[in-house]
């Protein structure tokens, strides 16, 4: 007997690519799970699976750096805040933060396969009785339009979004004259694809075309280092709130045009904002 959750939770988590850089990911969960009935006639209460497999991957992969430890390039080390994970291609990053805020995997490459096999291993390893086997498969949300992946991390939350180096895979809506603006949302996602965005107040040094951001949380401290032309630098905060008025205020300013931006957190949350230039006159949003 076979159960299944269609979109149990999604995860949020960015992935070191030895081609693309540091990517963010949002993934959708589907779960099945083999076993057998017990006297209640189910195999595991739906009221119960849910929060199982949620509190496993909310406690574990889920907000963390994916790290392939076997891929050229990268080298895993101890160091003062934790670990330090170093990287020379596609391009020199050094992140370090306390030990849960990384997921070691020993592979060449990060796929969405493999992670699913990880953590269903992992959850069978752990099952509850009458469940012989679980079985995740991760997917990316589908998106028509434009979408971005990114990387960030909030100082000030008292979650696992303070770890600096979480992401998302987001769509974004820009919206011009009381309608969608395609080329721009284009435009912008491509711009801001595998960026990694943070406050300005959180920038420690910047020298030879390097930047680094560091901060103390509640789990510790953390840092990044990376080249600066693949930073996107805000007054505030990187929550999506914050990225949303900044989206409206660039794209605004750049096109002249008053702009409204529903900007996404990963899958199905997210942050609207309105910027008018203020030479113009006021236009319909
Ligand atoms: N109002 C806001 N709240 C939060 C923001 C934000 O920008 N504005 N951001 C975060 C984190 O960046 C975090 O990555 C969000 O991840 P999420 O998976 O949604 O966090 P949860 O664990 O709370 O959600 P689940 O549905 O339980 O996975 C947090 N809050």
């Amino acid at each position: 007997m076979s159960l299944f959750v269609k979109q149990l939770t999604h995860i949020d988590v960015s992935l070191w690519c030895s081609q693309r850089g540091l990517v963010g990911c949002s993934w959708l969960v589907d779960a099945v799970l083999d076993g057998e009935l017990g006297e209640d006639g189910m195999l595991f209460d739906f009221g119960e699976v849910k929060p199982w497999i949620k509190r496993t991957l909310d406690s574990g992969l889920d907000h963390t750096l994916l790290v392939p430890t076997a891929a050229s390039g990268i080298s895993v080390s101890e160091c003062p805040e934790g670990l330090s994970i170093r990287t020379t291609t596609p391009y020199p990053m050094e992140v370090r933060g306390p030990q849960e805020a990384f997921t070691l995997l020993p592979w060449q490459a990060i796929t969405l396969d493999k992670v699913a096999e990880h953590l269903s291993q992992q959850l069978t390893e752990q099952r509850p009785k009458n469940v012989h086997q679980v079985t995740l498969t991760l997917s990316d949300e589908a998106i028509e339009g434009a979408a971005y992946g990114y990387t960030h991390g909030l100082k000030r939350h008292q979650g696992n979004c303070q770890r600096i180096a979480h992401g998302h895979r987001s769509r974004l809506h820009i919206f011009q004259q009381g309608a969608r603006q395609p080329k721009l949302e284009q435009q912008w996602a491509t711009w801001l694809d595998n960026r990694y965005l943070l406050e300005e107040a959180d920038i420690t040094s910047q020298e030879k075309d390097f930047l680094t951001c560091s901060y103390r949380a509640a789990q510790g401290d953390f840092s990044i280092t990376l080249p600066a032309t693949l930073c996107a630098v805000l007054p505030g905060p990187t929550t999506v709130e914050n990225i949303a008025a900044w989206l409206a205020k660039e794209v605004a300013t750049q096109s002249g045009q008053a702009t409204r931006i529903q900007a996404f957190e990963g899958i199905n949350k997210g942050a609207i904002a309105m910027f008018s230039p203020s030479a113009l006159p006021s236009t319909r949003l």
